[in-house]
């Protein structure tokens, strides 16, 4: 489980995380919501380590993050961030492997089981004949499957995955997220699409201007007045099959 108590951080021209507190249960997806420039990224940041708030807690499974040394992190915490890419030369195993590195006994070797979890993680994502591939030579959404890969090689205890639907088909997007959903993985994952969050979240936290503005269940959360007074939408929303699904309208 991940906890976030009242965290907060700032820069001189502006207070980017205001009181942040909310909860990813064990084995949950959470969906992170909210406009551009909200703090999405930024609270996964500092989840990961890459951020160190100026106020507030942040504990996972009661061990508080900030007291972790990096190897620990890296052992318990995988971060699909934004724009995970690289220009090197890399085979696609090279990059799924880097996700066995906090495991490793020895830095330097990689053991029978590390190329059993690559492959296994590659055919987890629809990857099993992209091993030996050139990185250079993937689509964007390839790539993003690949990171995931990456991700559930590492084997996680926390996944915090920032908007890992970019670049994919909606076909892959839906493959991808109920990849997630089955790997009962605890997930916090930063979301643009509010009906994939509808249909894959346990619970929505809605971000707004750096704070809280909603938490719980889409069904709850999500209704046209938040997305009028959040995102100055307007949408009509509905329950179908017991899911929130959101209809746009056009600005006037
Ligand atoms: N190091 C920094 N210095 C100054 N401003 C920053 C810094 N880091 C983030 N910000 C600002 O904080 C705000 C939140 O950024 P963040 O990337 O967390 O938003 P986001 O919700 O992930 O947005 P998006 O949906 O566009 O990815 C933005 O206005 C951003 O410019």
């Amino acid at each position: 489980m991940l906890e976030i108590t009242d965290v907060s951080w700032a820069v001189p021209a502006a207070r980017i995380l205001d009181h942040i507190t909310c909860t990813v249960p064990a084995g949950s997806l959470v969906g992170l919501l909210g406009p551009n420039g909200s703090g999405k990224t930024t609270l996964i940041r500092a989840v990961a380590g890459l951020v160190r708030p100026d106020t507030g807690a942040m504990t996972i499974a009661g061990d508080h993050i900030a007291g972790l040394r990096r190897l620990a992190l890296a052992r318990r915490i995988a971060l699909l961030a934004q724009h995970a890419d690289t220009d090197l030369d890399l085979t696609v195993r090279d990059v799924v492997l880097l996700g066995r590195i906090p495991h490793r006994r020895s830095r330097w070797s990689d053991t029978a089981d590390d190329h059993t979890a690559v492959a296994e993680a590659l055919t987890r994502v629809d990857l099993a004949g992209f091993a030996d591939r050139t990185w250079l030579t993937l689509s964007g959404g390839e790539r993003q499957r690949a990171q995931l890969a990456r991700a559930f090689a590492q084997e996680p205890e926390l996944l915090l995955l920032d908007e890992p639907t970019n670049h994919l088909d909606i076909g892959h997007q839906l493959q991808l997220l109920s990849l997630v959903r089955r790997a009962k993985v605890t997930t916090l994952a930063a979301l643009h699409d509010l009906n994939l969050a509808a249909m894959f979240c346990d619970t929505v936290v809605v971000l707004h201007h750096g704070r809280v503005v909603a938490t719980g269940p889409p069904t709850e959360v999500l209704t046209s007045g938040l997305l009028a007074g959040v995102y100055g939408v307007d949408a009509e929303v509905r329950v179908h099959d017991g899911r929130t699904v959101i209809c746009y309208r056009p600005p006037s």
